[in-house]
């Protein structure tokens, strides 16, 4: 094991997945792992050409290469309606955006879609897009509406600048009556084959880090008041809204955005899940 080069595991860095990095990293020496901390799109480019190992990622930027990655079981970022940090900020009323532009972040894979897919199948709508970087004055000036998500969603969302906000969690909710998992863990094939039991130690920290944190939140909500600020009450909430579960349930609203992103063409192909499973490495789920 000594003769390897480290593990290199992505962190996506937004609030969204403290629970589950956390208490890891204290449990992964840092001369065999490496942790690798960017925002979303970042991460799932890194991944597509094998700078990181192992990373959380879009769950739509998993589904493009799913077939070169398995899914670590139980790990996700998911919400069951409100997501709060995946918001459409409008300054006309929804009517005219519909019929305008919206602005997307370029840190996104999922939301973006999932905007589109909002777009086109529920209201019947064909606005026009442009991709810039997360900072919503500037979004504004360029568009009718601007996507943001992570942090800068959160912080955009305390401040009143007279603008109708969106959240795309509530709305696929009561669209389709699923929830919606943003983000999925995975790692490369390569890596699950050569290293197995590297990448099981990977999961059993994860996983303990997520287990830690849902049973005392105050530790993440204390560092997230002092990092990000905001309120206690505010990240309180945040975090027990959100879901770090990838269950049946998660699975079966995941698969529904999967089939509506091919319908439109956003996904070229079906997506099979393969899971990674300590001893055997991959257990197919159909
Ligand atoms: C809940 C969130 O989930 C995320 C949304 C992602 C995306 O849109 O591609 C990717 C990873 C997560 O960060 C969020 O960013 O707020």
């Amino acid at each position: 094991m000594g003769l390897h080069r480290p593990i290199t595991i992505g962190r996506i860095d937004y609030a969204n997945v403290w629970p589950i990095f956390h208490y890891a990293e204290q449990m992964l020496p840092g001369d065999r792992f490496i942790i690798d901390k960017r925002v979303p799109s970042a991460l799932n480019g890194a991944m597509k050409r094998g700078e990181v190992d192992i990373t959380a990622m879009s769950s739509f930027a998993y589904a493009e290469h799913a077939d070169d990655y398995l899914l670590l079981p139980d790990l996700s970022v998911s919400a069951k309606g409100r997501v709060n940090s995946i918001l459409l900020f409008m300054k006309e009323p929804l009517e005219r955006v519909l019929q305008g532009t919206i602005a997307l972040t370029a840190t996104s894979a999922t939301s973006i879609n999932l905007l589109k897919i909002i777009m086109s199948l529920h209201y019947g709508a064909n606005p026009s897009y442009v991709t810039m970087e997360p900072d919503l004055d500037s979004m504004l000036q360029h568009a009718d509406g601007a996507l943001l998500i992570g942090d800068p969603a959160i912080q955009a969302s305390w401040q009143d600048r007279g603008l109708t906000v969106i959240d795309l969690g509530e709305l696929w909710q009561r669209w389709t009556g699923y929830g919606m998992t943003f983000a999925l863990f995975a790692v490369r094939r390569e890596t699950a084959a050569e290293r197995p039991q590297e990448v099981a130690a990977v999961l059993r920290a994860l996983s303990e880090s997520k287990r830690k944190s849902l049973k005392d939140r105050g530790p993440l909500i204390d560092q997230a008041c002092r990092q990000l600020g905001g309120e206690s009450g505010y990240w309180d909430r945040y975090f027990q809204e959100l879901s770090y579960d990838f269950g049946s349930e998660e699975q079966a609203g995941l698969k529904l955005y999967f089939d509506y992103a091919q319908q439109l063409r956003l996904l070229r192909h079906e997506v099979r899940m393969q899971f990674f499973i300590e001893n055997t490495a991959i257990r197919v789920n159909e």
